[in-house]
């Protein structure tokens, strides 16, 4: 029995909601380009938990159906204030949070394919009010009511800001959640399949994910890659950075991936958002120093910018926080494992491979006085 470290290139379940084929990524057959250009968030949301895109009354109904479950129960966002916020990752409080949702949810542990789907839509809606909530708790502020008569992208930046975006800003978080919302067996969700495969609930299943997205070998790169060009300040200090992270054997955040050799089809649309963003922002250097260390990376090591290279200087333009980027992320993404849960319960069997022992063997029990 052979191990492969990482599970690299082994193919672990059928699928029919996104792939990935020579670098090109899609959802439900549809090309990333042409829905980043030309969708809305909620339609592929559709797209991905009903495989096929929406007519006009369906797509009214699931937005209607995301506005009127968002606002989220008076006891999270009390518990939210009970905690000193200050020291907490608002991925770990989306995390708990989230959790905690299961516990006001009469249907948490009903199993049925129609309740699964209740449920799907109540998370999808509540997960952008906690993120949202959380952030103004911590700052002191109450949180914001959802609007019904806003969509989805542009509810959270509300919700987060307290004001309507202006149509860029909007514009921009709905390409953004487009581009995030699902990749085939990434780690959080296969995460998510393995924990609903022991036919746990979607509660467990999102935790669980959250949980997973949370690395910063994951969707925490988003964050880091934050911090890192903060760090080097200035775009002629880049290589230099880089340059010494490199010669230490770090890893540069939002670079290389798993599957993508020559390059992840997100990233040139992040790359463009970012150019424009930081452009009409008066930030450019963020974008200039991004796209010289991308070019460096990709001469030095043949590695690619992934997803979350790019959307950090996308964020930070729009005065997003931070931290809170990788909690975008999972607003997106929990519409991806929502799919891969559904999925995983209408064809399920208990995921559990092997593993391959190479410990010490015919180890004889000493008493603990003569050890
Ligand atoms: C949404 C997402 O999850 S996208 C990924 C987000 N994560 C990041 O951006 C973190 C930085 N990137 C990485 O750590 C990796 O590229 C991963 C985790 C994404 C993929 O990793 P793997 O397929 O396991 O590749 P692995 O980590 O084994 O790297 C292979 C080689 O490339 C190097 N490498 C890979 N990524 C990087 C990087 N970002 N910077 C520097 N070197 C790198 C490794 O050091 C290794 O070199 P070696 O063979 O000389 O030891
Ligand atoms: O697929 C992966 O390994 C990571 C990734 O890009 C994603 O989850 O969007």
């Amino acid at each position: 029995m052979a191990g492969t470290k990482g599970l690299e290139g082994i193919v672990a379940t059928e699928s029919s909601i996104s792939s990935i084929i020579n670098d090109q990524l899609t959802y439900v057959g549809y090309s990333i380009d042409d829905l980043a250009e030309n969708s809305s968030f909620e339609e592929v949301i559709f797209l991905l938990w009903n495989k096929r895109l929406p007519i006009s009354n369906e797509l009214t109904n699931l937005k209607k159906d995301l506005a009127e479950n968002m606002a989220i129960p008076n006891e999270l966002i009390n518990h939210l204030k009970s905690y000193d916020l200050k020291s907490v990752h608002p991925m770990a409080a989306l995390r708990t949070s989230v959790s905690m949702l299961g516990l006001y949810d009469d249907e948490a542990d009903v199993m049925d394919e129609e309740a699964n789907r209740r449920k799907a839509a109540r998370i999808q809606a509540k997960m952008p009010a906690i993120v949202a909530a959380f952030a103004r708790i911590r700052k002191g502020e109450e949180p914001v009511a959802p609007r019904k008569d806003l969509n989805f992208a542009a509810n959270f930046l509300y919700m987060v800001n307290g004001k309507v975006p202006e149509d860029i800003e909007e514009e921009a978080m709905n390409k953004a959640l487009i581009l995030h919302a699902d990749h085939e067996l990434n780690a959080s969700t296969f995460t998510a399949r393995v924990c609903v495969a022991t036919l746990s609930d979607i509660y467990s299943g999102i935790t669980s994910a959250i949980g997973a997205l949370k690395g910063p070998l994951h969707g925490g790169a988003n964050e880091r890659v934050m911090k890192m060009l903060t760090e080097i300040g200035e775009p002629e200090n880049a290589i230099d950075y880089i340059k010494e992270k490199l010669a230490n054997k770090e890893k540069i955040m939002g670079m290389g991936h798993r599957v993508y050799r020559q390059g992840d089809p997100r990233a040139k649309h992040l790359r463009k958002m970012s150019e424009h963003l930081t452009e009409i922002t008066g930030q450019s250097k963020w974008y200039d120093m991004s796209v010289l260390i991308e070019n460096y990376i990709k001469e030095e090591k043949g590695l690619p910018a992934n997803v979350d290279f790019y959307s950090a200087s996308v964020y930070h333009s729009l005065g997003i926080e931070h931290d809170l980027f990788t909690p975008i992320f999972a607003v997106s993404r929990v519409s991806g494992w929502l799919a891969h849960i559904l999925e995983q319960y209408e064809n399920n069997r208990l995921i559990r491979p092997r593993a391959e022992y190479v410990g010490p063997e015919n180890q004889v029990y000493e008493p603990i006085e003569h050890r």
